[in-house]
């Protein structure tokens, strides 16, 4: 698994100056590689990207918030602050067609005042007759170099991109952690507790690591040990600027989520008891699984619902409807102020963890692919029934496995759901998320068997 999260790329910039066509043209373009990770509630908001063999996620900011009633330069200045915290390298988009508006001026001097890289990028300059006639108020900004570009047209594409790869902090050694440690990233909307149970989990124990290597520069991991086992805390708390518009920073906080999925093994996803499960916690719990990560559920704030039986009954289905897709996930009620069920974090970790990282013998996943299918007998597709021939695991955390088929194409979801489960119960992963890739073993090979 990669130990070494991928750089953040953030667009910003003023509502249509072209950041969703310059995300698409980034993503789609054929010398990016991108990978899709298989996922759930994928929006199309960011996006694993490889150029020149140097990986990144690219995030475009303007789909995250999307409230038409406010005000443009609350909301441009809100990507700016959430981008200057958590990304890597910025990329601010103006308009070279429209020029410049209060609104640039005002993301311009935030960015110049921060020491992260930036990239001020000029679009919608179609060809090389325009650069002249429209570049010309740019220039007075004082901000070098400006990379020029048309994200529609293609002009100047590959010079931003070469630009852009330069930018990407150099690759650095992963932190030094102790043999056995469980990487844990805290995650959940504003307020819902996270920083209360991470010092619940501490308590005395506190011991600071340095900030990791090139991600943020204000969240501070915690290594705590418990039990001869290892964790490492990774907190997401909210940006925290006092007199900027909190509420609306809070809706950025994707990015940190984001920073924190790339480097943990486990999303300790908290959700607020009280209040039940929202959209943007479904959202949060649906990026932990475009990236592969094991989860647990927190249902936090327990305290206030405690004496309540029929609205716990009702959260529980509720949850149950808004991700049917994280059934594996323990769910822990727990109160970070009264301590009520904390401690049980510390086990299920380690055996989320033991799964999660489980490697299987050849031989015994295919007895339990034969038995599987011998039990209930595949489909048939285009007149000839589906064979399974062997499979393997070709990967941990999650735990990832290769069936060879004599069509892959035909193996339809619902016997990949049965393949799945009989996988996890026969091999005791019924807390972690599996993989099951389907390949067809080439022609020639399955007529001879
Ligand atoms: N001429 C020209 N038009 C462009 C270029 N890039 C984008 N546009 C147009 O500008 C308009 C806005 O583009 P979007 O990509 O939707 O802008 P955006 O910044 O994502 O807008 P929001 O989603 O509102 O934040 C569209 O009509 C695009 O076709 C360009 O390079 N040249
Ligand atoms: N009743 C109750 N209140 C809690 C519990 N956990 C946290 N709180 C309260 O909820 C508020 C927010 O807690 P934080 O720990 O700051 O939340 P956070 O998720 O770190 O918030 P951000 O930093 O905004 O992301 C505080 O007032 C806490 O005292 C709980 O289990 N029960």
């Amino acid at each position: 698994m990669d130990h070494q999260a991928p750089a953040i790329v953030a667009l910003i910039g003023r509502p249509n100056v072209g950041k969703s066509t310059l995300f698409n043209r980034i993503t789609r373009s054929r010398k990016a590689i991108v990978d899709p990770t298989p996922g759930v509630t994928r929006d199309r908001h960011y996006e694993r990207v490889l150029w020149k063999d140097r990986p990144f996620i690219l995030v475009d900011t303007g789909g995250i918030d999307d409230n038409p009633n406010d005000e443009m330069v609350t909301t441009i200045r809100g990507q700016a602050l959430a981008a200057i915290d958590e990304a890597d390298v910025i990329l601010f988009l103006m308009d070279g067609k429209q020029g410049l508006l209060p609104a640039d001026f005002e993301v311009i001097e935030l960015l110049r005042r921060v020491s992260k890289k930036v990239l001020y990028v000029i679009n919608k300059i179609d060809g090389p007759e325009q650069e002249q006639e429209l570049l010309a108020p740019f220039y007075e900004l004082g901000v070098e170099p400006l990379w020029v570009v048309s994200a529609e047209h293609k002009y100047g594409f590959p010079t931003l991109m070469d630009g852009l790869v330069d930018a990407l902090p150099e690759e650095t050694a992963p932190l030094d952690l102790p043999e056995n440690t469980i990487r844990l990233a805290f995650l959940g909307r504003p307020n819902v507790g996270k920083s209360s149970m991470i010092n619940l989990l501490l308590g005395e124990d506190r011991m600071v690591v340095s900030p990791v290597s090139g991600t943020t520069r204000d969240s501070v991991d915690t290594l705590l040990s418990h039990k001869e086992r290892n964790y490492l805390l990774i907190d997401t708390a909210g940006i925290r600027r006092k007199g900027k518009t909190t509420e609306k920073l809070e809706k950025f906080s994707i990015l940190k989520a984001l920073a924190a999925l790339g480097r943990c093994d486990i999303a300790v996803v908290l959700l607020d008891a009280e209040e039940g499960i929202t959209e943007q916690d479904a959202k949060i719990i649906g990026y932990t699984q475009d990236h592969g990560r094991a989860l647990i559920l927190l249902l936090n704030k327990w305290d206030l619902v405690a004496d309540d039986r029929k609205r716990q009954q009702q959260m529980l289905e509720e949850i149950g409807r808004a991700v049917p897709f994280v059934g594996f996930a323990p769910l822990l009620s727990v109160s970070a102020k009264t301590g009520y069920g904390f401690k049980r974090l510390f086990p299920t970790a380690g055996s989320v963890h033991r799964q999660f990282t489980a490697t299987f013998p050849t031989a015994a996943l295919n007895r339990l692919l034969g038995d599987a299918v011998e039990h209930h007998s595949p489909p048939i597709y285009k007149n000839k029934r589906l064979k399974f021939y062997y499979t393997t695991q070709i990967g941990t955390a999650p735990p990832t496995f290769v069936i060879m088929s004599n069509s892959s194409k035909g193996v339809h979801f619902s016997y990949e759901r049965y393949l799945t489960n009989r996988f996890r119960e026969g091999l005791g992963l019924d807390r972690v998320p599996i993989r099951l890739i389907f390949k067809d073993k080439s022609q020639q090979r399955s007529r001879r068997s």
